[in-house]
């Protein structure tokens, strides 16, 4: 609950525990805990109300050390939500009753504010906007999808990413159908990917991925310590690291293709003219900075292509 002025970048974030959703990097919500995600959730509503909230929301807890959002059943689980996580979750079920929306927000805890299959835009960040008049505006939204001809609910990543725009809170993608989505999701704005939560190590795996890559490319990140400056370094780096391993491989095909390949048949006017367009794009590092970057990629590449015989 931010009830202090804060600044444009602060108003963005939720923190659920030790998680910040909104700035910094992309989360992977969701998953078996082995599977490694950043937080985990668990739904009441799975066991049809009948197994006792105390006990689920107490084993999620002891089985994982993270962040814990939990989904009632029923206003008769709070309390134990209350007592033993870090979020709470409300699904699109009941965005109908708003009671049961007013009591969740006065948790006091985070609320993640799931779209009904059949909600509005105008619906569901009416959900938000409820919890925000109760007091709560710790608020995230998550698009769960709409009911369709497919089998799995349809992600609508135009309306998450209007919520995101309209809204100003942070958005989640929901995977549950599977991590297919997540490249995409994270695309368009997504601040989290929420995945099943019995989703296992490879679907985890593709939405981080899909949440480093992808992020590293349309996420300005404002580290402001050096863990999470580190952090946010390393998921350029692994960007990167797959871009460069690409490049090699089709300098190693020019190599090939070229009357005289490898360092014989090297092109300075070439080389100059991609340090040119890449400056273009890179106006801080400017030519000066890129030449010598470049001149070791465009070597390694080389010698890679000469070690593989072309
Ligand atoms: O474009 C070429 O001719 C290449 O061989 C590729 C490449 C590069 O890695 O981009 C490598 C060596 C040349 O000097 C110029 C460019």
């Amino acid at each position: 609950m931010s009830s202090t002025p804060h600044t444009e970048r602060e108003a963005r974030a939720v923190r659920i525990g030790n998680l910040c959703v909104g700035t910094g990097p992309v989360v992977v919500i969701g998953g078996e805990a082995a599977a490694g995600p950043d937080a985990r959730w668990v739904s009441l509503r799975e066991h049809g109300g009948r197994r006792r909230a105390e006990e689920a929301v107490g084993e999620a807890r002891a089985a994982f050390a993270g962040p814990l959002l939990v989904e009632p059943f029923s206003s008769a689980d709070l309390p134990a939500i209350q007592a033993a996580a870090d979020a709470v979750v409300i699904g699109g079920e009941w965005a109908q009753d708003l009671g049961l929306v007013g009591t969740a927000a006065r948790l006091g805890l985070p609320v993640v504010v799931r779209r009904g299959p059949t909600a509005t835009l105008e619906e569901w960040l009416a959900v938000g906007d409820y919890c925000a008049a109760e007091g709560n505006d710790d608020v995230v939204l998550c698009e769960s999808g709409s009911r369709t001809h497919l089998a799995r609910p349809a992600l609508d990543l135009a309306l998450m990413r209007a919520a995101r725009e309209r809204s100003g809170r942070p958005v989640l993608a929901g995977l549950a159908g599977g991590a297919d989505l997540a490249a995409p999701a994270v695309a368009a704005g997504a601040d989290g990917l929420m995945v099943a939560p019995e989703a296992g190590a490879e679907a985890v795996a593709r939405a981080r991925e899909a949440a480093v890559l992808i992020g590293a490319v349309v996420r300005q990140e404002v580290p402001d310590t050096v863990a999470t400056a580190r952090g946010a370094i390393d998921r350029v780096d692994a960007a990167l690291a797959v871009l460069l391993e690409r490049r090699a491989a089709l300098a190693g095909v020019v190599q090939r293709l070229k009357p005289v390949g490898g360092f014989a048949g090297r092109d300075m006017e070439r080389e100059r003219r991609l340090v040119a367009a890449m400056a273009e794009r890179a106006p801080t590092l400017g030519e000066a900075g890129l030449a010598p970057v470049m001149n070791a990629v465009i070597e390694a590449g080389l010698r890679l292509a000469e070690r593989q015989g072309r």
